[in-house]
């Protein structure tokens, strides 16, 4: 499935978000969202998942979902939102519930999904027996399971240590080698966004507008941490970001 946003704006009270915000997200790509904090990031997310509505502009959604799509849209938080009593078979289970499924259909997704993340020695282990990185490989597996067509993360590393977190990376490279997947991948880590987006937006600061779209060379699966190509284009993304971040320090001066 492929997302569009054309011209959308949103205001909390008097405080603009967003600010004529237009994308497009083809199917089958990744894109990652970087900006200043505050600048809206996981409002946008929100809106391309329809948790919210905005105050003006729409959000698209084009193209059929895959076969034994259960739900087209899944996000992944920074947080896990991993339900402690359950075990991770369960955590996974529970995406599961409301489409009556049988039994076995149950368990071989489960299996399937375990299998895909690299933990099906845990199936029946319970989150604090879990490290952070196994934890978010969880909740993708729970992602996963409804076989969706496109997933929103939402700094879904943000929480892990940097070994972690490069492991993690290449769990999310082998997972979208495999079955594809539309992607928003919304982060602060400039690293990550060019190892994982196959474009990425700036986002100015608050009212998030869209400041440059940059399409970032090379299969996912050959990106590696070092390669200089990426550094430059991490680069020029700091150069964008760091502008910003100065505007805003002057803005405070003439406050
Ligand atoms: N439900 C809400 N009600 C009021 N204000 C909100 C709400 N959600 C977000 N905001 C405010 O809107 C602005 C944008 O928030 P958002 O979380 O989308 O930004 P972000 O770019 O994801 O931030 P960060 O990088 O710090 O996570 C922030 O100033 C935030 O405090």
């Amino acid at each position: 499935m492929e997302l569009a946003v054309r011209g959308l704006t949103h205001r909390y009270g008097d405080m603009v978000v967003l600010n004529d915000v237009s994308l497009h997200i083809p199917a089958g790509e990744i894109l990652c969202v970087v900006g200043p904090s505050g600048c809206g990031k996981s409002t946008l997310l929100r809106m391309l998942g329809g948790l919210e509505q905005p105050d003006w502009g729409e959000v698209l959604q084009g193209g059929t979902p895959p076969e034994g799509c259960l739900n087209p849209l899944t996000y992944v938080f920074q947080d896990f939102a991993l339900l402690p009593w359950r075990s991770v078979a369960g955590n996974v289970s529970l995406v599961l519930e409301d489409h009556r499924l049988p039994g076995d259909r149950v368990r071989a997704i489960i299996e399937d999904v375990l299998a895909r993340t690299r933990l099906s020695d845990f199936h029946d282990a319970l989150p604090r027996q879990l490290s952070g990185g196994m934890k978010q490989r969880v909740a993708i597996a729970r992602a996963l399971a409804v076989n969706p067509a496109v997933m929103l993360l939402d700094e879904p590393l943000s929480a892990l240590d940097a070994q972690t977190r490069e492991l993690l990376m290449e769990d999310l490279v082998g997972l979208w080698e495999r079955q594809p997947f539309t992607g928003v991948y919304v982060t602060h880590n400039l690293a990550e966004a060019v190892r994982l987006g196959h474009r990425i937006v700036v986002l100015s600061r608050r009212p998030g507008r869209v400041r440059e779209v940059i399409e970032v060379p090379g299969a996912l699966s050959e990106r590696h941490a070092g390669d200089a190509g990426l550094e430059a284009i991490q680069a020029h993304l700091w150069a964008l970001m760091r502008d910003e971040a100065v505007a805003a320090d002057l803005e405070l001066l003439d406050a």
